[in-house]
């Protein structure tokens, strides 16, 4: 095999992945886009999300920051050799890092060093299989950490929240996937896609769900009953109210997909991944011989490219409030849920290894007034070796839940900004110290790279580029207020209702 054309090959696949997202999701984004509301915060948010997909095709630069932990799933003809694969995979995930397709993601689980090249122990995930044809299948995905965190597993019999008992037969399995919808609320970046693995043990049917993220999204399951429960999920799920980011809205979950296998008769499993609409995942056909691409997968169909939301830009309507570090209390309070902010000036990164530092260390800066935001970006530097941003979406933010409230009060931080809400305990920090919550559109890499005008500074590099702290200056960024200073929380109050729309379905259906 040329493996200097199997390196190339693999680097395409790499970056298109991670920049280009599959015909079948652009359209399917689309439909949700075209049965919202006109005016609501989630139809702004899927102009965002279309407008950032442009971008992201436009600039071949990542979709989103997080371009997840990379797993290969390769099929190879009997007598390739599977460790020069594995070797050219590693090196084009290398360059693709260096060339900012992809965010050094590889973090030491003990030290917590990032290694920087996405390379480390077990990582990237490269699984193989052999079987009878001539040439090689490569398929990729780039799930985020975000909804990865969302994915859920359930041992059956189980009793669920809003649903009762959920047995061992398909009428439990329908409660449980219902179930992993409503929990996974807005965090996973909705409008998602669900894998769902019926049977095997924990590690196999964790595996079943994320091959049936490789399905197109408009393939119907051969199986007649598995295809009416993949209707019915998608169908019931839109009902809930969660809506685009948890704003609320029509659009919850854009495709449900459902694979089974057999058990053992002690234990009954349903594992359920849950993938953002930044659903990332391509596949190649490469011979075997030249190590080229051939042919790739998911081509079928129209190529939405979103351009005119592209050329829309922002369709923000009514009040917008102007916000600009540093902020006084007063201001803040002014604030409800609902308000449409835009920040210019200054802004800093702060993620989890930050809020854990801040916790018992002093602030590098002085942060009283000041915005933290909730991300980790994709960096470059430039030819003058000037730090410039290649993706900037925000991160979950619930995750800094147990801190924030704390650093808020003790370095008069006014607001934190990220995506898909907090708790009861920072919610109670705002009113108390005078603070807000503002959620950006998760996943809007490129779109919120394009609002920071300039890097002017970083502190704490040592912990890695996606956790340092960055200072940044911005122009025109755009969120919305989602819990206030006065006990407001949007969050609180879709959980809820949503609860109450998931137990409507407590009754047998299949
Ligand atoms: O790590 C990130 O930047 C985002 C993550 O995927 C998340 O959804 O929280
Ligand atoms: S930030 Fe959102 S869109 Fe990006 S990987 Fe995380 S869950 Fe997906």
């Amino acid at each position: 095999m040329n493996l200097a054309n199997l390196e190339q090959s693999i680097y395409n696949l790499v970056t298109e992945t991670s920049t280009n997202l599959p015909k079948d999701v652009r359209r399917a984004i689309k439909k949700a886009k075209d049965a919202e509301n006109a005016g609501t915060r989630a139809a702004m948010s899927l102009d965002t999300i279309a407008n950032n997909i442009f971008m992201a095709d436009d600039n071949v630069s990542p979709i989103c920051q997080d371009t997840g932990l990379p797993t290969f799933k390769i099929k190879t003809p009997v007598g390739v050799n599977q460790i020069e694969i594995k070797e050219m995979i590693k090196k084009a995930i290398a360059a693709t890092t260096g060339d900012a397709k992809l965010r050094p993601n590889a973090v030491d689980s003990l030290t917590g060093k990032n290694s920087g090249d996405n390379l480390g122990d077990g990582l990237p995930v490269v699984k193989f299989e052999q079987w009878e044809k001539d040439y090689i299948e490569m398929k990729l995905i780039l799930k985020g950490g975000g909804c990865e965190n969302k994915n859920i597993q359930y041992s059956l019999p189980t009793e669920l929240e809003g649903l009762g008992r959920a047995g061992r037969d398909l009428d439990g399995i329908r409660k449980c996937i219902l179930h992993s919808v409503y929990q996974a609320q807005g965090q996973g970046c909705s409008a998602g896609f669900i894998g769902v693995g019926i049977g095997g043990d924990r590690s196999s049917g964790y595996d079943l769900a994320k091959e049936q993220l490789f399905r197109h999204v408009d393939d119907v399951n051969p199986n007649e009953d598995l295809a009416k429960l993949e209707q019915y999920i998608v169908e019931k799920s839109n009902t809930f109210g969660i809506g685009t980011m948890g704003f609320g809205g029509e659009a919850t979950l854009l495709g449900c997909k459902i694979g089974v296998m057999h058990r053992i008769p002690a234990s009954f499993f349903v594992s359920v991944a849950y993938n953002c609409w930044a659903y990332r995942r391509m596949a190649v056909d490469i011979n075997a011989e030249t190590g080229e691409i051939m042919n790739w997968h998911y081509q079928d169909g129209e190529k939405i490219g979103f351009e005119e939301e592209a050329k829309a830009g922002n369709t923000q309507q009514g009040e917008v409030v102007e916000l600009t570090a540093p902020i006084s209390e007063e201001k803040i309070r002014s604030l409800k849920v609902g308000d449409v902010v835009k920040i210019t000036g200054r802004m800093y990164t702060g993620r989890d290894a930050i809020h854990h530092h801040l916790m018992s260390h002093d602030a590098p800066v002085d942060l009283d007034g000041q915005i933290i935001y909730h991300c980790g970006p994709v960096m470059a530097k430039d030819a003058e070796d000037n730090w410039t941003v290649k993706a900037a979406g925000p991160t979950t933010s619930i995750r800094e839940e147990p801190y924030q409230g704390d650093i808020m009060k003790k370095f008069g931080i006014r607001a934190v900004m990220g995506k898909g809400g907090m708790g009861p305990k920072t919610l109670a920090a705002l009113e108390e110290h005078g603070g807000v919550y503002l959620n950006a559109i998760g996943g809007a890499a490129q779109y919120y790279a394009d609002c920071i005008k300039s890097v002017d500074g970083v502190d704490l590099l040592d912990f890695g580029i996606p956790e340092a702290m960055w200072h940044l200056a911005v122009e025109g960024f755009t969120a919305v207020v989602t819990m206030d200073s006065h006990g407001n929380s949007l969050h609180a109050d879709v959980q809820k209702s949503s609860l109450e729309k998931l137990a409507a379905h407590a009754d047998r259906v299949f």
